[in-house]
């Protein structure tokens, strides 16, 4: 039987949460940290630990049939690689930046400047639809330090929280793209591998929906019971069970992690108690 070949990045920002993520939709792999290839010991995957940088040219030859990786390094190299999903990890945009002293006003005073970036082609198609003529000056890495040292008068590099730019004297003035650690297919996959690919993205959207998701138990009041289920719509219907106190119930549900500090008073003034929330480990709809 064959083997799905999945690429992750064998260290740096990507490795953790990929591993984390493979662990969770129950891959499990011997510890690969000075490995470069590891067999999954009950899955037909196989894991290749390579550079973030060279996965694009990986699938496009076929060399593997899936991985995980920035959606940023996919759009600079990857030109027709397909996005299976998006996993919701190492969200990041990519920008344009110039010192804090520069008045700009606009794309227009990027005309002719040098732009010191590891992302040319994105840079570059950013600026062609801007009409925009400038010189890109290609550097691998500390790419904000380079306004400082003379090299340029702006960058183009990932920004997260900013307090690299804030560090070096630099403020974002265009933001190209947003970017998340994707799953992205090979175009060379065939039906047999695109089966296993299927399960494993069926199981990767049951764990990414539980991280969104928490269950919510609560006693309340019978008379109370329905002013609760209208504040929490729950995935079908909340649950609802009688307590051994005779007038009082339980009530079970499933709400987006984000609105439980929305709804938690409005569930305490319509008499909720003994509010427990829990994580999901997956869903399954
Ligand atoms: N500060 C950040 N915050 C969130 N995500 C980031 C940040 N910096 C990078 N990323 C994301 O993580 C990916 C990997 O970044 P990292 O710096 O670990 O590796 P790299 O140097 O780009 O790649 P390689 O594996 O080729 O050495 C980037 O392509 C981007 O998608
Ligand atoms: O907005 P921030 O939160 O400061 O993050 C942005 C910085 O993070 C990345 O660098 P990284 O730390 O990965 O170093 P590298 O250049 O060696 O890859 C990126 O290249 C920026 O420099
Ligand atoms: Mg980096």
């Amino acid at each position: 039987m064959s083997k799905l070949r999945i690429a992750v990045q064998k260290s740096g920002r990507l490795n953790e949460d990929s591993m984390r993520i493979l662990k969770d939709i129950g891959i499990s792999i011997d510890n690969g940290k000075d490995q470069l290839k590891a067999s999954a010991r009950n899955f037909p995957v196989e894991v290749f630990y390579l550079r973030n940088g060279d996965i694009p040219q990986y699938l496009k030859d076929g060399v593997v049939d899936a991985a995980i990786i920035g959606e940023n390094v996919l759009i600079e190299k990857g030109n027709g690689i397909r996005v299976a999903e998006k996993l919701g990890f190492s969200t990041c945009r990519v920008c344009i930046a110039v010192p804090k002293s520069v008045d700009y006003k606009g794309i227009q005073d990027l005309e002719g400047k040098r732009i010191a970036t590891s992302y040319p082609n994105t840079v570059k198609s950013y600026l062609e639809k801007n009409n925009i003529s400038a010189n890109l000056h290609i550097i691998n890495g500390s790419v904000e330090i380079a306004p400082n040292i003379g090299l340029a008068d702006a960058i183009c590099d990932i920004v997260s929280s900013g307090s690299t730019l804030f560090k070096n004297n630099l403020k974002e003035v265009e933001m190209i793209l947003k970017s998340e650690a994707v799953l992205a297919v090979s175009p060379l996959l065939n039906e047999e591998k695109q089966a296993i690919l299927d399960k494993i993205q069926f199981r990767i959207q049951s764990v990414l929906k539980g991280r969104q998701s928490k269950y919510i138990l609560l006693n309340a009041p019978n008379e109370k019971i329905q002013d609760i289920i209208n504040v929490l719509p729950g995935m079908k219907s909340p649950t609802v069970l009688p307590l051994a106190q005779e007038g009082w119930s339980s009530v079970h549900s499933v709400i987006n992690k984000n609105e439980f500090w929305d709804v938690i008073d409005e569930l305490k003034n319509n008499g909720a108690e003994g509010i427990l929330v829990c994580p999901i480990e997956k869903m399954v709809l």
